[in-house]
């Protein structure tokens, strides 16, 4: 068969039109959710409409791959749902995320990939900056690194969690590669600036290659490019797009301890979103150390019923010394469910002050794609 250029492209411009006439009618769709979402508040009130549903837009995303015939891959159709979702967000609200930046952290990258090109970013100094970004109301939604597989527990994350009334609204997975990037050759470099966490993903590249080079600690990988590329020897460890950004020169690839590293993030906002058919939900409490075996007899609360817990951490409560809060992620439950509000209560009779810290739909660390 022969194929003509011409008559082809006269094809893909007939596609084209039926495309942007259904995309059109999607938006209009989109712009009455978001009056019916907006008909629920009260008129005197502020509005505090959540137009981003990370329930629903999971459910999106599976159905789009499910019905997916192909050519077009997975992956692709997803990049392309989520960019009609961003536009979608946007044109129910204006809407504002808050990240670590500056431009070309991994925060950024999770949060684009979150909430695509259509809404607005709004970068910030520190993980502290996102969550009062959040609290004072400047951005809706906040997004924060909660854990990495390599160096585990994001401290100043969980930190803010005690003294923040932020809630998480959804959870999001990143595969992160390291780079060592710099304007000067890997001899010569006297310093290496990076996010400790970071830093602590790639020990075993600096141990072989940059031993006893001085490590700089800062406050996110990408201000760690934007240092290194004002200083002749110096050198930072981030992600790749910085070397564009920051016009610094790629000296190693991959440089992390494990090439399936991955940070978990979280959405944070001022509330959670309603039940799916696999939410999660993240508990924070403390014991009382007069009862022997407070933790252990909480802990079987969760056994009792039959929960299955993901992660657990503890950090000091900063209010007494060797006083200290729990972390408890629970899989399967909401948190506005009666199965929740039961553990609650058990929880209660051994432990203290237990708080939800948010529950969120439940998203694999496979679903890389959404
Ligand atoms: O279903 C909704 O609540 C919508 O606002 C629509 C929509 C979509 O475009 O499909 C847009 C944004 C939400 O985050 C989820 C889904």
């Amino acid at each position: 068969m022969s194929l003509n250029l011409d008559s082809l492209r006269k094809q893909i411009d007939s596609l084209d039109h039926k495309l942007i006439t259904l995309l059109n009618e999607r938006a209009q769709v989109s712009l009455d959710i978001g009056a019916a979402k907006r008909q629920a508040v009260d008129p005197q009130e502020e509005d505090n409409t959540h137009v981003y549903i990370p329930g629903r837009e999971k459910q999106v995303f599976e159905k789009v791959t499910r019905l997916n015939p192909g050519p077009l891959a997975n992956e692709n159709l997803c990049a392309i749902y989520r960019e009609i979702m961003s536009a979608s967000i946007a044109l129910q609200k204006d809407v504002m995320v808050a990240y670590l930046g500056p431009v070309g952290s991994f925060s950024h990258d999770a949060s684009m990939k979150r909430f695509g090109d259509s809404v607005q970013y709004a970068s910030q100094g520190t993980i502290a900056d996102v969550f009062e970004a959040v609290e004072r109301g400047s951005c809706q939604y906040g997004v924060v690194p909660f854990e990495n597989s390599i160096a585990g527990s994001v401290v100043p994350t969980l930190d803010k969690f005690i003294k923040s009334k932020v809630k998480i609204r959804a959870e999001t997975y990143l595969p992160v590669h390291h780079y060592l990037l710099s304007k000067t050759t890997t001899e010569s470099i006297r310093r290496i600036y990076s996010h400790p966490v970071a830093l602590a993903q790639c020990q075993t590249f600096l141990n072989a290659n940059l031993k006893g080079i001085e490590l700089v600690p800062c406050a996110s990988t990408s201000e760690a490019a934007q240092l290194a590329s004002k200083e002749k020897h110096a050198a930072a460890i981030c992600n790749r797009v910085c070397a564009d950004i920051y016009g610094l020169d790629i000296l190693h690839a991959d440089i992390e301890d494990m090439q399936d590293n991955t940070t978990r993030f979280f959405i944070i906002s001022d509330a959670w979103d309603a039940p799916t058919a696999s939410d999660k939900t993240l508990l924070m409490f403390t014991v009382d150390h007069r009862l022997p075996g407070a933790l252990c007899d909480g802990l079987k609360v969760f056994k009792d019923h039959s929960i299955n817990l993901t992660k657990i951490d503890s950090r000091p409560s900063l209010l007494k010394p060797w006083h200290y809060v729990f972390f408890v992620e629970c899989a399967g439950v909401h948190g506005d469910s009666e199965a929740m509000s039961t553990v609650i209560e058990d929880l209660g009779k051994f432990c203290l002050d237990v708080k939800i810290v948010g529950t969120y739909p439940d998203q694999r660390p496979q679903d890389l794609r959404y």
